[in-house]
Parts: structure tokens; C-alpha cells; sequence
């Protein structure tokens, strides 16, 4: 069996961070787990944790670590056999110190774009809330308006991309994101990566993954359809 893969995305909210992880995960055969999809699973079981978490998250707030940690961290050592990209974890020093002690990193990746374009995609951001897809009025819209395009469902807006817990969100993140860098870049594992496109920042991120992930592992390659 091949070696275990394991990578960390980062990024400010609405930087492209799930949408980039499909791409890995379809190009490269990674597990994408994204801890704000463990989080929305336990607020809809209404958990423990879960019930705890909505009301952070609905003031626009970050989930205090040891939630998060004993959250997330139980569903990393479940996976022993397939490589994976996680999504939203860490967002806090804490949180990287709890993950450097449960496992050894590969490779991180950062994404970096400008505080408009997050605003503006935020707000334009639709999700079919049983399966995650995510879609956008201009990048990706679905194909009828408001619903979903596999189930005809349909689409919601997170409370946390609503106007006013947005702009409390991207201010937040950005002081607690800077340590979480520095850590990985000290550790020498960190790629930055900046625009304001997901479809000119993807080439960069396919090519540094071929260069790591070996050819036998991946799967087809992603293309975008647009
Ligand atoms: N206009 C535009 N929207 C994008 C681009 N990349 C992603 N999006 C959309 O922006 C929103 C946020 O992206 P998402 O992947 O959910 O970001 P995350 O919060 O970092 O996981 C979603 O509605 C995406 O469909 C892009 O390059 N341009
Ligand atoms: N490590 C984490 C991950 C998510 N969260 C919370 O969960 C929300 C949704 O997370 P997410 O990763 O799906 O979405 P984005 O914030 O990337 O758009 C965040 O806005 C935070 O309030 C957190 O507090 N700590």
C-alpha cells in the first residue's frame, strides 16, 4: 500500500478553499474533509458540540479549539488508509499545535485573496445543504435559479455568509490566520498561492501536487468545464 498523504489547506473565508479541495480530491484521489462540514453534520444531529458551535457561528465568531479539536481530530485517526486534504482545520495556533502532535503534515497550502473578492463572493455564495455543493451567481451558478442541479432541491445561504456576521468573520480571521502561516512556512511546507481566480491559481496547485502525489495514486485530472 502506498504511503499516507496528508495536506492542509488555508485561506480566508470564500478564498476558494472548497472549491479547490474537489479539484484536488477528483485529481488526485485525496479524502476531502472539511471541518466546517463535520461542524454543520453535528449542528443538524444537534450534538453536543454541535448545539455549542451554532452559537458561535451565528455571531460570527470561531468555534472555541477544544471543540474543534475534539471535533476533528477523532475523524483524522479514523482514516488510516487513504491520504487526505483537510479544509477549515486549523484556524487557530491551538488547533495546529493539537494536529502537529496527532500527525505529520506534507504539505500546506495557502490560498491569499483580496478582502473585496471575498466579500463579494460571500455574498453571492448558495449551498445545497445535504450533499455541500456549493455554487456562485457568476462562477458557478446552478442551472435553474435557487436550486439544487443533481436533486432540484433547494439552495440556502449560510447564516455565517449573511452581510453582517461576513465582515466580523474576515476581520477575525486574519489575526488568528497569521500565526497558523508563520508556523507552517518555519516548518518549510508551506505554498502560497495568490489571485483573485480560482481557475488561474488551480494550474499552480495541480502542478505542485503531481510533483508530490505519485502518478499511480492519482485519479483522472480535473478539467474545468467553464
Ligand atoms: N467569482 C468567483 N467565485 C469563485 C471563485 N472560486 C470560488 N468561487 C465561489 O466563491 C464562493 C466561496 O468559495 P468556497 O470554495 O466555498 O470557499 P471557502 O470558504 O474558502 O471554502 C463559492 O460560492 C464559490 O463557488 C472564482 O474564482 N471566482
Ligand atoms: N476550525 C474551524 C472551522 C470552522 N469554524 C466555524 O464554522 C464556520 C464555517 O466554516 P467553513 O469552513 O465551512 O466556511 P468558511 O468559513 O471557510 O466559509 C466558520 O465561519 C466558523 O464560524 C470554526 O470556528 N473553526
Amino acid at each position: 500500500m502506498s504511503r499516507i498523504f496528508r495536506a492542509v489547506i488555508l485561506g480566508p473565508p470564500g478564498s476558494g478553499k472548497g472549491t479547490i479541495s474537489e479539484r484536488i480530491a477528483q485529481s488526485f484521489g485525496l479524502q476531502h474533509l472539511s471541518s466546517g462540514d463535520f461542524l454543520r453534520e453535528n449542528i443538524a444531529a444537534k450534538t453536543e458540540a454541535g448545539v455549542l458551535a451554532k452559537t458561535y457561528i451565528e455571531k460570527g465568531l470561531l468555534v472555541p479549539d477544544h471543540v474543534m479539536t475534539r471535533l476533528v481530530l477523532p475523524r483524522l485517526e479514523e482514516i488510516t488508509r487513504h491520504s487526505w486534504l483537510l479544509d477549515g482545520f486549523p484556524r487557530t495556533l491551538a488547533q495546529a499545535h493539537a494536529l502537529d502532535i496527532a500527525c505529520d503534515l506534507d504539505l500546506v497550502i495557502s490560498l491569499n485573496v483580496p478582502f473585496e473578492t471575498l466579500k463579494e463572493r460571500l455574498s453571492h455564495r448558495w449551498i445545497h445543504p445535504a450533499s455541500g455543493r456549493v455554487y456562485n451567481k457568476g462562477f458557478n451558478p446552478p442551472r435553474v435559479k435557487g436550486v439544487d442541479d443533481i436533486t432540484g432541491e433547494p439552495l440556502i445561504q449560510h447564516e455565517d455568509d449573511k452581510p453582517m456576521a461576513l465582515v466580523a468573520r474576515l476581520r477575525h480571521y486574519k489575526d488568528v490566520a497569521k500565526p497558523v502561516i508563520d508556523l507552517y512556512k518555519s516548518k518549510g511546507i508551506l505554498h502560497t498561492f495568490s489571485d483573485t481566480e480560482t481557475d488561474r491559481i488551480w494550474p499552480y496547485i495541480s502542478t505542485l501536487f503531481s510533483t508530490k502525489i505519485p502518478m499511480h495514486q492519482a485519479d483522472t485530472h480535473y478539467a474545468p468545464s467553464h
